[in-house]
């Protein structure tokens, strides 16, 4: 099982991922919307403290054509793009695209899948990093191809394992279920290395 820690904002935070030894990571940028919004120079200072084998992802939404460009440059490895690519995306970048499904969007998968640009999917809640869980039933219909499929959307450690077993993705992608909570902002290394061991547990072991 694949672990994406979404929403990195803190150099000190790419130490709790290396710990864990998670897969992916995520850093929302050119979105000052969310309280995870970070620059590219903080993204920049947070990747120089990531063990080499974990996979950046720059999260973004909508995004210019320049803003790919810059994001490829700094050095990520994927970029997860919610709501539209865009057009002439692959002339200008090639950076895998792990393409981002938000409900109101999903009945549009079958575009995506076709796309070369796109390397994976996450399927997620309405509104990205709310915390909310959405309805798994409606991702159940969908194939399983040789593409990433993330499950995301209000994951935390005590629904982590039931996500697993009832949807079987190749990943779980997790933002506010491993932060502090309402009084203190950023990610808690505790519930991080509680919810990696959890999600790692083998299919039927969970509690
Ligand atoms: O985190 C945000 O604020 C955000 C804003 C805009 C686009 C994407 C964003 N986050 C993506 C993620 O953190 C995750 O891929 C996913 O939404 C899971 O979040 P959560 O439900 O908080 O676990």
């Amino acid at each position: 099982m694949k672990i994406k820690i979404c929403g990195l904002t803190d150099p000190k935070e790419a130490g709790y991922v290396n710990e864990q030894r998670v897969d992916f990571i995520g850093m929302v940028l050119f979105f000052p919307k969310s309280k995870r919004n970070i620059t590219l120079d903080r993204a920049r200072e947070i990747m120089k403290c990531l063990d080499p084998d974990i996979q950046k992802v720059a999260v973004v939404v909508t995004p210019t054509l320049g803003q790919v460009q810059s994001i490829e440059q700094a050095g990520f490895d994927y970029i997860q793009i919610h709501g539209e690519i865009p057009s002439g995306y692959s002339e200008s970048c090639h950076l895998p695209v792990l393409k981002a499904f938000n409900i109101r969007d999903m009945r549009d998968f079958p575009q995506y899948s076709a796309n070369p640009a796109v390397a994976g999917y996450v399927f997620d809640a309405a509104e990205p990093g709310s915390g909310q869980v959405f309805d798994w039933n409606l991702i159940k219909e969908i194939p399983q191809d040789d593409k990433l499929f993330f499950l995301a959307g209000g994951l935390n450690l005590g629904n982590v394992a039931e996500a697993i077993s009832c949807i079987h993705p190749d990943g779980v992608d997790v933002s506010s279920g491993v932060e502090y909570g309402k009084d203190r902002t950023g990610k808690d290394p505790e519930k991080i290395r509680a919810f990696v061991s959890r999600a790692r547990q083998p299919v039927g072991e969970g509690v």
